[in-house]
């Protein structure tokens, strides 16, 4: 379990701060992907975590021991964490095994620790092999391989798949979580990619400008986002600002903001069965295969754009959505 109590760290003595009074909780044997934008403070939450910058406040607590806090530091080698990064951060003069073995130098059984960690990741019968000689995924699995070895508590993986391509990594990554799953190790996986996140981790946590934003499943941030941030991150939005409400004839709490995802939208050129409706003009459209991009100029003069199925384009067409499909943020 890795729990972390108001952790914050400024680099300019405490005018901004790089991570701001975060706290949360990740269960034993969970995976928690961190997601955000550069500079939301995914690395300096690492680099706490790991036990390569100090706090300057808060704590963390890591299988029942305090590894950080203002009075407590223990050293990175001691906080049984394994880390796998996106340069795979291999030694390119040792072999694969010699570089698994590396973590595990005064284990007795090294060798034979080293063979089954390259065994659980796939890579049996390359022992003897240098870095050089494996493919970009194969290296990623012996970082795995080097990273479980010493039977961490924590396994951190950061942007793990950033440089490898989409068709690869998407094979991988399904590939790197059995495996960690078979093996139980509790994960915090740092992504700016939310579709990985979604696929792989039983919970998100949003970082926005230090702050943790909202953490919590992956369906409950798409149906339920504390704001609009949130809500983007998962998708396109329309802020239902008043007078995009006023567009849609619709009147929601004034004190509260609004807003609608583009696929809850219906775009039609007769007037569609919905609780809102509004007609707008097409100024743009363009034909992508099957679908037609659309952009329209609503009443107020706000250009929207939004896809529909392959049809003649009209002059005019009516967008609408549903009541239910609104999402609703707290109060300004
Ligand atoms: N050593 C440092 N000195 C000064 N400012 C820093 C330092 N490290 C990070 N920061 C600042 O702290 C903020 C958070 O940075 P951080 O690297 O944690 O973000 P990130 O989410 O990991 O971004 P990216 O996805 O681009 O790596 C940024 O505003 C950054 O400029």
């Amino acid at each position: 379990m890795l729990k972390i109590k108001s952790l914050s760290k400024s680099f300019d003595k405490g005018k901004t701060f790089a991570l701001d009074h975060v706290s949360f909780v990740i269960k034993k044997g969970s995976v928690c992907a961190i997601v955000g934008e550069s500079g939301s403070g995914k690395t300096t939450l690492v680099r706490l975590i790991s036990g390569l910058e100090r706090p300057d406040d808060g704590e963390i607590v890591l299988s029942n021991e305090k590894v950080a806090s203002l009075t407590t530091f223990i050293p990175p080698e001691r906080r049984k964490i394994g880390m796998v990064f996106q340069e795979y951060a291999l030694f390119p003069h040792l072999t694969i095994i010699e570089n698994v073995m590396y973590g595990i130098a005064k284990h007795k059984d090294k060798k034979q620790i080293a063979k089954e960690m390259l065994d659980l990741v796939g890579l049996e019968g390359m022992e003897k092999r240098y870095p050089y000689q494996l493919s970009g995924g194969q290296q990623q699995r012996v970082a795995l391989a080097r990273a479980l070895a010493p039977k961490p508590s924590l396994l951190i993986l950061d942007e793990p798949f950033s440089n490898l391509d989409t068709m690869l990594k998407t094979q991988l990554r399904n590939e790197i979580f059995e495996i960690i799953n078979s093996t139980g190790v509790t994960v915090l996986f740092v992504t700016h990619d939310t579709q990985d996140a979604l696929t792989v981790a039983d919970e998100i946590l949003i970082l926005h400008k230090g702050k943790l934003v909202q953490k919590d499943i992956a369906s409950n941030l798409y149906t339920q986002p504390t704001n609009q941030y949130v809500a983007s991150l998962f998708g396109k939005v329309l802020s239902l600002t008043s007078e995009i409400q006023q567009d849609f004839n619709c009147s929601f709490d004034k004190g509260k903001s609004f807003a609608i995802r583009n696929e809850h939208i219906i775009a039609s050129d007769h007037q569609p069965n919905r609780d809102y409706y509004v007609k707008s003009k097409v100024i743009k459209s363009i034909v992508l295969g099957d679908k037609i991009q659309l952009t329209v100029k609503l009443p107020s003069g706000v250009p929207f754009t939004i896809s529909m199925s392959a049809q003649p384009v009209t002059d005019e067409v009516y967008l609408g959505f549903n009541k239910g499909a609104v999402l609703e943020f707290g109060r300004l």
